[in-house]
């Protein structure tokens, strides 16, 4: 029988109790822990005393004082890091808050709080991309709402082979760093080994489980069941999703797993996400390194030599030549075909010269009118002939102290070519209809893509000048003979293109390779004008092979057009092809390629037919980079 004063003994007992965790648990609440988690600990211990029938004090006080401090515990350092209190903490106080204002003195509906947890779920992918930030999240409502906690996101580190935690909820670091796996290891490592679920009843029964990232003694008494789901990013397992659930939550163990698998769904495509962002961050930063590399290299070499960009053995041959004589008087004759950079090295000796800081100045020989040729070398005086109202000084005068630059110094006239040499020889120039000799100290600087030779031996270049201009020969070789120079030149362009449009393209290694094995038949122009089509025709920044291609395959076809033009010369038919690289002045090419046609390749009637001075003519063929090839 039990004696009327224990019974009664018993009920202040039980009474103390339920005051206890109530005044704990508004103690918690002041000091600002999660209602939810504490009305939610509260709820379990009065049903777990409850259920045992009779108060047991020692047991279910336990279990509340545990539950209530390890949640506590875990909150505090929770909330001490900034990201709880700037992200995480709002965001659940709030949605806590509402929860806790419909359910706060009932008995929890978990059905409702299932779907609760499901719509946030959902909102969070919503709200952001970053999983840092909605994986955390979807790990404390877990934990909070659910009872799932300690949830922990493994990621496979392939070059550690390891399974280590990323993302988790109410570890602490030490936790974090012991929670690392072999695949096969443990559970953890046999989900992501078999990309199976596993569900573990008791983990106290379960030998595989190796408690190593929890420590046992700081999960609460009882049942401990455990979920690990394997993350699948498109179609392999990248991780794995493990959570710890109380056996005591009353709800079946089925409406977790349905929850925790969304999240191991969402979870996986936040990744792939992640996985998409990088793998374009990687390749656009490996794509820049590369060009920045590039791009410092040609930088260094181009202030060393006055811009130009050439490493193969003939480009270092040209440049070595022109770097010897700089400082010298003597004449440097550049030889090459049109757009090999002539008037590129002829400035690259001018700055690499003591003349650096006096003037650099250029004369067309092939597009000044014949009949003024003599003025603008060598200047005239006022009067000498009609509209000359004031006295000018010529090219040679502008040049004193300089460099005078000759281009298509083969276009000029016999008679002005005597009067060159006598220039040249003297170092004096005499105006036109003046009478004093102007002493000029200039250096010469000559250049041609003709051959000045066979202009020699067909009477139509002086011998004595072409000795005279001769000195230091330098062949400038076509970009055919030195494709090791595609690539930085195709970078120097990329680059000039990209600050004149403003836009940031780059070639990708395809891109490059079909650059390199296009057959280039010498100019250095047409490379510039395909990299300035490109960039300009590019959709995205990263220029890729087939975008090459396409262009390559359009100045093959005008290659082809032109090429197929015939010229025959009287009754000995001499084929000539004819070729350009700049099809959007078609119509100009055309005229002039079907002049030359009808003349059999005689330039001087092709140049009365279109009503041109032959001067003229030459100089159109020039600028629209018609070559005639033999
Ligand atoms: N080695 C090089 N490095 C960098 N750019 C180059 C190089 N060679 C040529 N270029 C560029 O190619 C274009 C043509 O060069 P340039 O005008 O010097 O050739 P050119 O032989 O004088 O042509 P033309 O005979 O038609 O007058 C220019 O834009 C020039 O900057």
């Amino acid at each position: 029988m039990t004696c009327p004063c224990f019974f009664f003994l018993g009920q202040i007992l039980m009474e103390l109790c339920f005051c206890y965790a109530s005044l704990w648990r508004i103690k918690l609440l002041q000091q600002g822990v999660c209602a939810k988690t504490v009305h939610m600990a509260h709820a379990y211990c009065s049903k777990t005393s409850k259920q045992e029938g009779k108060p047991q004090l020692g047991t279910w006080q336990g279990h509340c004082l545990h539950n209530v401090r390890d949640v506590d515990k875990r909150l505090s350092m929770e909330m001490k890091s900034k990201e709880f209190s700037t992200g995480i903490r709002p965001y659940l106080h709030s949605t806590a808050q509402a929860e806790l204002s419909k359910n706060v003195h009932g008995i929890v509906d978990w059905s409702e709080t299932q779907l609760f947890v499901t719509r946030e779920i959902s909102k969070l992918i919503g709200k952001s991309l970053d999983p840092a930030f909605a994986i955390r999240n979807m790990l404390h409502l877990l934990s909070e709402f659910l009872g799932l906690n300690r949830g922990r996101l493994f990621l496979f580190d392939a070059q550690k082979q390891r399974l280590v935690i990323r993302y988790s909820y109410g570890l602490d670091e030490e936790e974090i760093k012991r929670g690392v796996f072999r695949p096969g290891e443990g559970i953890t490592g046999k989900v992501f080994q078999s990309g199976e679920v596993a569900i573990i009843q008791d983990i106290d029964t379960e030998p595989n489980y190796l408690a190593r990232t929890v420590d046992r003694d700081t999960l609460p008494k009882g049942t401990i069941s455990m979920f690990a789901l394997p993350i699948i990013v498109n179609g392999t397992v990248r991780g794995v999703l493990a959570v710890n659930r109380f056996r005591g939550l009353h709800r079946p163990l089925s409406d977790d797993l349905v929850t925790v698998r969304l999240v191991a769904a969402q979870i996986a495509q936040l990744l792939r996400i992640e996985h998409l962002v990088n793998e374009q961050v990687e390749r656009r930063t490996a794509a820049l390194t590369v060009e920045n590399r590039e791009l410092k290299k040609a930088l260094g070499k181009q202030a060393q030599h006055g811009g130009i960009i050439g490493e193969s053995v003939a480009s270092r041959a040209a440049l070595r030549q022109i770097t010897q004589v700089a400082n010298t008087v003597a004449t440097v004759l550049l030889l090459g075909e049109s757009g090999t950079g002539k008037e590129l090295f002829a400035r690259a000796l001018h700055m690499a010269s003591d003349r650096r800081d006096a003037p650099f100045i250029k004369v067309n020989c092939g597009a000044i009118p014949e009949n003024l040729f003599e003025s603008e070398l060598f200047g005239h005086e006022k009067g000498s002939f009609t509209g000359a109202h004031a006295a000018k000084p010529g090219r040679f005068e502008d040049a004193d102290g300089g460099t005078l630059f000759l281009d298509e110094v083969g276009d000029l006239p016999l008679l002005l070519q005597v009067k060159l040499l006598r220039a040249l020889q003297e170092q004096q120039i005499q105006r036109v209809g003046g009478r004093k000799e102007i002493p000029v100290n200039v250096r010469i600087v000559a250049a041609t893509n003709r051959d000045l030779q066979q202009l020699v031996a067909s009477g139509r270049f002086r011998l004595d000048l072409f000795y005279r201009l001769n000195v230091v020969p330098v062949k400038l070789p076509a970009l055919r003979a030195r494709a090791e120079d595609i690539p930085a030149l195709a970078r120097h362009f990329i680059s000039l293109a990209n600050d004149t449009f403003q836009r940031h393209a780059t070639l990708t290694p395809g891109a490059m390779e079909q650059l390199i094995r296009f057959p280039w038949p010498g100019n250095i122009r047409q490379l510039q004008n395909i990299i300035e089509r490109l960039v300009l025709l590019a959709e995205q920044p990263e220029i890729e092979a087939a975008d090459v291609s396409r262009v390559l395959e359009s100045e093959r076809a005008v290659d082809a057009v032109l090429s197929s033009m015939t010229v025959a010369a009287g009754t000995n038919t001499v084929t000539r092809s004819v070729r350009t690289n700049q099809a959007v002045r078609g119509d100009e090419v055309e005229q002039i390629v079907s002049a030359l046609t009808e003349c059999g390749g005689n330039k001087s009637r092709a140049a009365q037919i279109l009503g041109l001075t032959l001067r003229q003519l030459n100089y159109r063929i020039k600028v629209l980079q018609i070559t005639l090839q033999s």
